[in-house]
């Protein structure tokens, strides 16, 4: 179980904007963009939490956080009792990260790369063959893995990002948008791949702005607006939020009625 409470992060502003501006983001103040102001949530075993929000919301932000890759200003995020905000090393342990940006070193091959990443996280000998074939097959990696990371399409590279995140078996697993500007058959590889960690149990916490992957893949929905959470239920009380339980115009709904709050 991983538990995000009351989270908070800013950015200090290089310039400062000035004090009276038409549309200026609530969020812009005191010479500090305060990116994420209050985001709680949690994710149980075998749970698939989807992640939304409008773009700029604090999705990414809230994941980095999550990641260990940002510390936050203030809230905690506890993983099975023990605060990762204080104790980062062991979340980079227990969480597989997958960022919107490569991470890939270009001159080594897709296996050399995930080959690299499994070692620094002390795995060798069988137990790292097998869990490298392990991966091959469940992403269809086989065609590509000699092939140098700058020479991959953006499908190939993303199959090699996700692997790479999770090579080391993480008890959690957090992915910004895996699916962006994939093709279709790459999706649905991404897709199953998320299903097979929600049978073993692994809970996963995705971004998306794909509603349609939120209703086939996700057991529950976290909304963000503005750096707020603003809901937080099953994929079944989303839909309520629409008159027809269509999805897109559920989201809508939501996000519009926080904004008067
Ligand atoms: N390092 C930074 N310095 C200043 N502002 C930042 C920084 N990082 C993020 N922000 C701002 O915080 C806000 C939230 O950004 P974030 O990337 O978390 O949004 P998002 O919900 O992931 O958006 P998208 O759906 O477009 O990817 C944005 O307005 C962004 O410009």
């Amino acid at each position: 179980m991983i538990e995000l409470t009351q989270l908070q992060k800013k950015f200090k502003l290089q310039v400062k904007s000035k004090p009276v501006e038409v549309n200026k983001d609530p969020r812009e103040r005191d010479g500090f963009f305060h990116s994420v102001e209050a985001v709680s949530f949690n994710c149980a075993e075998g749970e698939v939490l989807g992640l939304l929000g409008p773009n700029g919301a604090g999705k990414t932000t809230t994941l980095r956080m999550l990641s260990t890759a940002l510390t936050p200003d203030a809230g905690d995020i506890i993983i099975d009792g023990k605060s990762i905000v204080k104790d980062p090393i062991l979340g980079r342990r227990m969480i597989g990260f997958l960022s919107g940006s490569t991470g890939l070193y270009g001159r080594l091959t897709a296996k050399e790369n995930i080959t690299y990443f499994a070692k620094l996280h002390g795995i060798k000998g069988q137990a790292l063959k097998d869990r490298l074939e392990s991966l091959f097959d469940l992403l269809e990696m086989h065609s590509f893995l000699d092939k140098r990371a700058d020479t991959l399409s953006t499908g190939m590279k993303q199959k090699t990002n996700i692997a790479r995140a999770v090579v080391h078996s993480p008890k959690i697993v957090v992915l910004d948008e895996p699916t962006t500007g994939l093709d279709i058959m790459t999706k649905q590889t991404v897709l199953s791949f998320i299903e097979g960690l929600k049978r073993e149990g692994t809970p996963v916490i995705f971004s998306t702005h794909h509603l349609d992957e939120v209703a086939m893949l996700c057991d529950r929905v976290h909304v963000i607006d503005k750096g707020r959470s603003c809901f937080d239920g099953s994929v079944l009380s989303f839909k309520t939020h629409s008159e027809d339980g269509e999805m897109n115009r559920a989201f809508l709904n939501i996000v519009g009625a926080s904004q008067h709050v």
